[in-house]
């Protein structure tokens, strides 16, 4: 297991879950902690499914103002084959024709810096961290049901009815393999807000004991 000291946390979920409700509060509540840049690297969100905001590495050509190695590290089609070769991306994807990863070293770089370093990422992001030497410390936010679910993913009003059903679908998936046996370090039920994110809070900055929490969810 990982050293004590959590530097490297990795949180998954189901879409609709809450973990962007989670962790905005966390990055509001302490922001001396937590920032989003990649170069200040305080802190690094991988948005694995959603969007390509906190990855690493693109291919697209920069845009005014953009700096390589600070907005992003921006690179030919060439060397993203080459990384992706060499196995340097947790993960990596295509959005409008343009390559995103995100690189094992950025995490790397993080962790160097003594700072903590959340990975905000899908089922197969958390293989995937486990395959590699990260030491990290995992976090499966969990919905209460599938029920409440599903009108969570309604209620904000942000994704197409044929999305929704990806989106449970995975979630079943998703659910399925937070069962299996250390999986997770800790199992958080989002279901009241305040206690979820204080138990966020205390599994992330506070004493480094290992939790692992039974669900008492209707999953
Ligand atoms: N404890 C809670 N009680 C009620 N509603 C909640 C709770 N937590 C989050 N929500 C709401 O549920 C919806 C989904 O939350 P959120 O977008 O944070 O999920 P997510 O896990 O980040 O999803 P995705 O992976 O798709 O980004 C939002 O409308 C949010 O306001």
């Amino acid at each position: 297991m990982a050293s004590s000291l959590k530097n490297i946390i990795v949180l998954s979920g189901p879409s609709g879950a809450g973990k962007s409700t989670l962790l905005k509060r966390l990055f509001k509540d302490y922001p001396d902690t937590f920032g989003f840049s990649i170069s200040r690297k305080c802190i690094l969100i991988v948005r694995f499914l959603m969007d390509n905001l906190y990855k690493t590495h693109t291919t697209r050509a920069p845009r005014p103002g953009e700096q390589d190695g600070r907005e992003y590290h921006f690179v030919s089609n060439e060397n993203f084959e080459q990384l992706i070769k060499e196995n340097a991306f947790i993960e990596h994807a295509k959005f409008s024709n343009n390559r995103y990863g995100t690189s094992f070293k950025a995490v790397g770089d993080v962790v160097k810096s003594n700072l903590k370093c959340i990975l905000d990422v899908d089922m197969q992001g958390v293989k995937s961290i486990k395959n590699s030497d990260l030491k990290a410390h995992y976090v499966f936010i969990a919905p209460p049901s599938i029920k409440v679910l599903e009108e969570r993913l309604r209620g904000r009003q942000t994704d197409s009815e044929e999305s929704i059903q990806t989106r449970l679908k995975t979630a079943e998936a998703e659910i399925a393999y937070s069962k299996e046996p250390s999986a997770h370090d800790i199992i958080i039920i989002n279901d009241n807000l305040e206690e979820a994110y204080k138990k966020l809070v205390n599994f992330i900055l506070g004493d480094s004991k290992k939790e692992t929490q039974q669900t008492t969810s209707s999953l």
